[in-house]
Formats: C-alpha cells, structure tokens, sequence
C-alpha cells in the first residue's frame, strides 16, 4: 500500500477495507474500494476530480450515444418533473461513463459545475475512484453511493444513485443517476430514491420495447395482475414464430441463472406456446393469464398484439421510411403511401384531400423527406395571406420596389421552395386573381418578382391540400378550372381518424411522442378507439398533452377523459374495430335489417354501425 498518504479517517477507512479489513458499509461499495486501490492502483488522499471531456469530444460521444438519449430523454423529464426543486441533478452516462445528458436546477449551476455534475464529466471508476455512475457500470446493478461511500473526499457530500440502462438484447446502454448535493446524512434516506430509481429504468427499457418491436407481440409480466398494465415488472417482445426478439432487463430473470433469452422459443420459457399468446390479450382475456414458468415459479402475464404491420412481403415494393412511417397498416393510408411513392420524383403535382387535422401537412412533408429533392419545404396557408401582401410574400420583389420596401428586396416563398417542395394548404381559399398568377408560374416554371422587368426560373414540386370540393368551387366559379387541372396530377384522400383501422397505433404513437407520455389504461382505449375524433390527428395530440398535464404519470383510467370520450360509455363499449364488416352484415341480416338492434348486438353504437357498412360499401342496405 505504499504511497497512499494517510490524510484522515476516510482515508484510513478505505486502505483498511483494501487491506481486508471490514466496514460497516454495503458490499457493493467495499467492493468497488478494493476494485479502485488494488486494481485501478488510486489513491483515497489523492483528490481526482471528474474529467470533462471537451466539447467537440462531447459531441462525438452524443453521436455515438444516440440511441441511449432517444431511449432515456423522455423518461428523464418525467422524473425530473417528479424531483425538481429538491436539490437534485439528474445524469445520464453513456458506456465508457461520459455524461451525454443531464437536467439540473439552473440556480444551483456554479455547485453542479464544481461538483462535476454537468454533461461532459467523465465518471468510469478507474479514474475518479467510487462514485454512482462508475460503480454501476462496472458491475451492471443499480446502487447508491452516498456521501462518505464515495472514494475521494471531495465527493463525499454528494449521494448518488444509478440504475443500468439496458437496450433490447441485454446490453448495457448506460446509466441513469439521480444525485442530491446535499443529501442528509442516513443512507436510508436514499432507499426510496433507488426504487424511483429502479422504477424509472423499467418504464424507459419498457417503452422503448413497445418502441423497437411494433411488429412483434408484447408479453407483460408482473407477479400482481393488479399491475399488469400500469408497470408490468417485466416485458418480452415475441415474432410471430414464436420466439423471442427482445425484452427488458428484468425478464432474465425469468429464464434461470445464466441462460440469455433472445432467440429462445416461449414453450422453452414458459408452460405455453405461441398460440396461447393472444388469449393473454385484454379484448380476450376473461381473467387474468398466469403463467408456470419452465424455471420454476409462475407469473401474470398479459399480451399486446402488434401494432405495426408485419415486415414487407418480398413482392411490394420497399417505400422510403418517411413514408412507411405515417400509418400503422391502416390499408386506405398504406394504398396513400404506395401511389405517394410512384410519384415521389416526378413533376407530378399532388392534391391532399382530408378533413382538418386528418395530417395533410404531414404526409407533405413525409412525400418531401422521402423525395431526392434537396430544397426546403415551403408551406404556404393560402387562406390566412393578408390579401395587401399576398403578392410581395408568394413572388417576391426587386430592391426598392415600392414604399416601405426593404432596401435588398425578397425572395418570396415560391423562390424560397427552389430545389424543393412548395405546399399550398386551404389551395381552395385563394383569391381568384392571384389563381391566374399561380397558374402563369407552375405552366411556366419562372416567377416574376414585384418591380422586376425579368422573370426568374422556378423548379418546384406542387403539394396542394384543400378540404374543401375543389370541382364544387370550380363549377361555382370560384376556382379556375385550368388552375384544378394544373394541381391534380394526382389526389389521395387522407382518411379521417375515425375510420383508420390503425387508430390504436397512431394514439399510442402520439402518447410516446407526448412529454409525459401518458400511458391509456385498456378501457381508457376502448373509449378512445370508439370516439369520432371531429378534429383528428390535431384533437389525439390536444387530448394527449392534457391528460399528460393533468394526470402526469399516471395510467389514464376512463373517468380521467374529458366529458365528450367518456360518456360514450353508456353506448359502445367495444372498439369498432374488433368487429368485421362481416360480422356487420351478418348481425344485420340476422335481425331483420334493423340498424339499431344489429349495432346493439354488435355492442357499437348506431352511427359507427352505419359508417362501418358505408365504409364496406354496402352501406345501401341501412
Ligand atoms: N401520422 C402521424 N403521426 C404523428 N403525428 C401526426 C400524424 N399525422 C398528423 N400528425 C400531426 O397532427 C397535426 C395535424 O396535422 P396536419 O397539420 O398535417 O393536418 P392538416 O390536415 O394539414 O390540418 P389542416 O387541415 O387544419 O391544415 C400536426 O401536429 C401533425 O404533426
């Protein structure tokens, strides 16, 4: 132990621990004092602070890191929201214990600074002694270091505690830590602090399960079935052959000491096979599933059926991701992406059709990202252009070219789109005089600026987007015939949110994209899936951001939706969608053509029941 000075009772404490001598301190920490003397070769009275790594380093190490923080981000804000203004910093550490991220208490910045508790401070047990981050990354479990456990002195104010993140195969992504600056002196104060701790790390590991593995069945377990679908303890994501293609950490457990589960077939986990997993679903679950495991011991379970389309048959063609991307199997949104994608790089000019919020805008942008052309987006809401700047606005003017102008002229929003996509949303609001002036740029592919005496070339892609009946304008004279002829290479309708069979997917999909992201419990789901969504896409992301706010955290239950959703209760029950138009017909065969008594045997209420059948075209026998 030679040259380890002996600069106080911290310091006596851990040469003796690594000379053998016992402590009263948890193992785990002693462990890590033996692994820093007699491995790392450190010294307790040699201050060694956190590196920070520098920030082009930092940046490198954030690129590297992109998973973990897309994994991590989310869950971090909600615990943080749950922690802040008690004094505490939150980290997040990649591999190799570089801080990638973190949230702290801006006024206690110049301490968290001195204290090395900043994005880009560097913790790997090798080089700064004992501490949360390192700790838990040499051994790959969650532990709290708190206040003299630290190696160095000048860390022992702090208490930290870190949980592992794992990505779906097992392997440590990095670290979660939650510090206190000041924490009191009993350790048992941070017990529960590990357990949020814990807790955090699961739910993380969990969405990003249900994230990575749309495709696949999801099987929650929990030895409770009370918690099944609030905070399973642990989750697998199942292929349709029935083995195993991801899971959250905890689920080792499951498989017995040693033995890795990706890969591995159910039956060889659990007393069940592939075929079992949908009875374990909610919509057919009469009581909760329990499972014997083939390692011993049993276990609740509950299954979520996949909610992206199974993987491209060899035989459709591969479409670019922004486009795959916009629906979840719906077949009228898959049908839009497919003749999206045959138009993608042509001078075919598109008109969107759909009811507002249906996310016309979106699948604009969608077909752009997924064109090859390298201009911006440019959108332009023809209804809401003050007429007096339509003109300077959309084409732009030459220097000086009228009072007020500015002394270097514009470009306007159509030379803005050069090179890229120009989309005119509410096309069938614009005025009719500057319908002509539109029409001369896309027959003409050039734009004369206000003031200039020379045209300039244009090369644009048109996406128009209207909700209105453009040959219903046109026949009232209030759109130019041969501008509609100009616009409508080709229209795709935007199916509104109520008929889309992959409404589950696109609320879950806007839950995850929500802060908060608020998690729906079954029958909160039924509801929604029943509800008409008059405003679309736009009323599920209103109606995520508020229960989110106001029921931050927790599963959102029935009563917790506002008036509109929940009192659709009393007539549907069962969401639309479990029912085929099939089944419709057949029921409505079976009860004499009487809408309302089919709809009630089909525990949906009369008006789904008539959309359903019109939907089916066979909406002429009702
Ligand atoms: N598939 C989707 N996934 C996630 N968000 C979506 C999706 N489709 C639409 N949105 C979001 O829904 C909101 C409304 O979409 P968008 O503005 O594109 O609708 P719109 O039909 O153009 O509306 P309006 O007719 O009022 O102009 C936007 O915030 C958009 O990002």
């Amino acid at each position: 132990m030679a040259g380890i000075s002996n600069t106080g009772a911290h310091v006596l404490e851990v040469i003796g621990v690594a000379e053998g001598r016992n402590s009263g301190r948890d193992a785990d920490v002693l462990a890590s004092w033996r692994r820093c003397v007699n491995d790392h070769r450190l010294d307790p009275a040699r201050p060694s602070a956190p590196r920070i790594v520098t920030q082009r380093e930092l940046t490198q190490h954030r690129q590297d890191s992109e998973e973990l923080l897309s994994v991590a981000r989310h869950g971090m804000e909600d615990l943080y929201r749950r922690v802040n203004a008690m004094g505490y910093v939150l980290l997040l550490a990649n591999g190799r214990g570089v801080t990638v991220d973190s949230i702290g208490d801006a006024q206690l910045d110049r301490e968290l600074r001195h204290a090395g508790l900043i994005s880009g401070s560097e913790w790997d047990e090798s080089h700064v002694g004992t501490n949360g981050v390192g700790a838990c990354l040499a051994t790959g479990q969650a532990i709290t270091v708190h206040r003299g456990d630290h190696f160095d002195v000048a860390l022992t104010p702090l208490s930290c505690t870190a949980v592992p993140i794992h990505d779906t195969t097992g392997s440590l992504l990095g670290v979660l830590d939650l510090s206190h600056l000041q924490a009191p002196e009993d350790k048992m104060s941070q017990a529960l602090t590990l357990e949020v701790m814990k807790s955090c790390a699961r739910r993380i590991e969990m969405a990003n399960l249900v994230r990575r593995h749309r495709a696949d069945w999801i099987l929650r377990l929990h030895p409770s079935p009370d918690f099944l679908d609030v905070d399973p303890i642990a989750a697998l994501a199942i292929g349709a052959d029935g083995r195993i293609t991801g899971m959250t950490n905890n689920a080792l457990r499951l498989a017995g000491p040693g033995r890795p589960l990706i890969g591995r077939r159910i039956d060889e986990v659990f007393a069940c096979d592939i075929d079992d997993i949908p009875r374990l679903s909610r919509t057919q679950a009469q009581v909760e599933g329990c499972l014997e495991m083939q390692a011993g011991g049993r276990v609740f379970a509950r299954s979520v059926p996949p909610s992206a389309p199974p993987p491209r048959r060899a035989d459709q063609p591969e479409l670019p991701q922004p486009l795959r991307s916009i629906h979840g199997g719906d077949p009228a949104m898959r049908q839009l992406a497919l003749r999206a994608g045959k138009v993608l790089d042509r001078q075919i000019s598109v008109i969107l059709q759909g009811e507002t919020g249906t996310g016309k805008e979106y699948v604009a942008r969608a077909m752009h990202d997924a064109s090859r052309r390298r201009g911006s987006f440019v959108a332009i809401n023809c209804a809401a252009l003050p007429e007096a700047l339509i003109e300077s606005e959309l084409f732009g003017y030459v220097p000086n070219a009228f009072t007020g102008a500015h002394t270097r002229g514009k470009k306007g929003l159509i030379r803005e789109a050069h090179g890229g996509t120009l989309f005119l949303d509410e096309i069938g609001d614009m005025p009719l005089g500057l319908q002509a002036r539109l029409l001369r740029v896309l027959s003409e592919r050039e734009v004369l600026p206000v003031g200039a005496t020379r045209a300039e070339p244009v090369d644009i892609r048109v996406i128009s987007a209207t909700h209105r009946d453009l040959a219903g304008l046109v026949a009232q004279g209030q759109f130019r015939q041969d501008l509609l002829y100009r616009l409508n290479g080709l229209v795709l309708e935007i199916p509104p949110a109520r008929a889309r069979a992959d409404l589950e997917w696109l609320i879950e999909r806007i839950a995850a994209a929500t802060d908060g992201q608020p998690c729906f419990s079954p029958e909160a789901m039924a509801l929604l899936l029943c509800y008409d969504w008059p405003g679309n896409v736009r009323e599920i992301i209103n109606l995520c951001e508020l229960v989110s706010a106001m029921y931050d955290g927790a599963c959102v239950l029935p009563d917790h939706l506002p008036g509109a959703i929940a009192d659709r209760t009393a007539t549907t029950r069962l969401p639309a969608s479990t029912v085929s138009e099939d089944d419709l017909l057949q029921l409505l065969v079976e009860h004499g053509g009487n809408v309302s008594a089919a709809a009630r045997a089909a525990k949906i209420d009369r008006s789904t029941f008539y959309r359903r059948l019109r939907k089916s075209k066979i909406g002429t026998v009702a």
